[in-house]
């Protein structure tokens, strides 16, 4: 490969420069940088790629859904240059086969790394244990195992999995909802679920998992990561555990920061998701935890339905929204745009933190040379409506349609090679 210059960035928002990269690493960082190929990258904003720790892609299974193609194409349109693919496939990622088909899948397709979870538990039935070390020592070298879902309701087994995944590494990334608390739940548990007669998913579903699991993890000295956490209440027991050093780490979506249950007044089951969205004050305490730190990251849970699973009644219709395409003009849009971060923290919570959980190398790296050249040119300044038809995913499940977000993402590199250029995919093949 030969080297080319993406001219006139701004990495995290600061001076213009001229990044060079030569056989996938970034080689020279500088300014009036010549090389054989030049990519104008128009004075916009540049970041490390970003790294998803939580995408639903569907395949094996549901390939009327989302594919490992169709998936990684909307990553790499989301400035995604690595995402981790949940393991509630059909069948289930909880045998090293399987996680290694997923893991060949991405590779093939190369629009973005793929790193499979593991399931922690068989056909993530809370039952026994998963191969998880033949999951960890596969191909697939997978570092995170989750039930998502599904939670791992089982104190004991929760107990095992924590303990087993400490010999290499692992971490348990549950989903937190409490079964009983929450059997038949439809919306979020308050005045507004009883008022539309929807059956309430309590906060304290989700609180009292997490309590127990950072309780646990400290027990057994093992690394717990929280998926999704939605509520006031998480923040304040993730912020507790922290200050006592237990080795927890947490995320929250773009739609938990962003959207709040007076939406579902519409009975629309775009708006239908796990865990349901949340009150003002929720919203308002995951933006202070993620500005503050105790939320890690943001993940987007993009989760694809097809039509028929969210164009019907509510109560039958499925959990889950599209994340990718929208993740980085959500964080913008909630996080940037009201001061509550700088874009360096926007790269640590998208990009570095995620990355170091999952344990995955080459990405959430700094914007140095001789880091590999996984990179996001993004255009703060541009507004653009959503619209659902115009998505790279099979699903059309966004709640965004017909918003106006701010911020596009301009190009997209996966080690130098774009995947995205001029907001559009620019090409398939396998990773050399
Ligand atoms: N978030 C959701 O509402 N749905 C997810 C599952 C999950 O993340 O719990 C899905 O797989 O569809
Ligand atoms: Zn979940
Ligand atoms: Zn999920």
């Amino acid at each position: 490969m030969s080297t080319f210059i993406l001219r006139n960035v701004r990495p995290f928002g600061g001076d213009a420069v001229d990044i060079a990269v030569t056989d996938g690493l970034i080689t020279e960082i500088g300014t009036g940088l010549s090389g054989e190929e030049v990519v104008d990258g128009g004075g916009h904003l540049v970041l490390p790629g970003l790294v998803d720790l939580h995408t639903h892609l569907r395949e094996p299974g549901r390939e009327d859904a989302e594919t490992v193609r169709t998936g990684s194409q909307a990553a790499a349109l989301g400035g995604f240059t690595c995402v981790h693919a949940m393991a509630n496939t059909d069948p289930v990622a909880d045998t090293a086969g399987v996680v290694e088909q997923v893991y060949r899948l991405g590779v093939e397709h190369g629009y973005c790394d793929v790193q499979p979870v593991g399931a922690v538990t068989v056909g993530l039935a809370g039952e026994r244990l998963a191969e998880l070390g033949a999951m960890a020592t596969s191909a697939a070298g997978v570092r995170v195992f989750s039930d998502d879902g599904k939670c791992v309701s089982d104190a004991v087994l929760m107990r095992r999995a924590l303990e087993y995944v400490k010999a290499f590494d692992g971490v348990i990334a549950q989903h937190a909802q409490e079964p009983r608390l929450t059997e038949g739940a439809q919306m979020n548990e308050g005045p507004l679920s009883g008022e539309l007669g929807l059956t309430g998913w309590p906060a304290v579903a989700e609180e009292a998992i997490i309590a127990r699991d950072v309780l646990l993890a400290e027990h057994v000295g093992s690394r717990l990561h929280v998926c999704h956490l939605s509520t006031r209440g998480s923040v304040e027991i993730v912020r507790w555990a922290k200050s006592r050093g237990i080795d927890v780490t947490a995320e929250v979506t773009p739609h938990h920061l962003l959207l709040t249950d007076d939406l579902v007044r519409s009975y629309d089951p775009i708006y239908k998701v796990n865990p349901p969205l949340r009150s003002p004050d929720d919203v308002q305490a995951v933006r202070e935890g993620l500005a503050d730190g105790t939320i890690d990251i943001v993940a987007t849970d993009h989760a694809p339905h097809p039509m028929e699973d969210k164009e019907c009644e509510w109560n039958v219709a499925a959990f889950g929204m599209l994340g990718l395409e929208t993740a980085l003009s959500v964080v913008q849009q909630t996080m940037v745009d009201t001061g509550a971060i700088g874009w360096e923290r926007v790269a640590e919570a998208m990009s570095a933190a995620p990355a170091r959980i999952g344990r995955v190398s080459g990405h959430g790296r700094p914007l140095a040379v001789g880091e590999p050249a996984n990179l996001v040119v993004y255009d703060p300044t541009a507004r653009r409506t959503v619209e659902a038809a115009a998505s790279a995913s099979l699903s059309r499940n966004t709640p965004y349609a017909g918003l106006e977000l701010p911020g596009r993402v301009v190009a997209t590199f996966l080690r130098g090679r774009a995947t995205v250029l001029d907001g559009a995919l620019f090409s398939e093949g396998a990773l050399s």
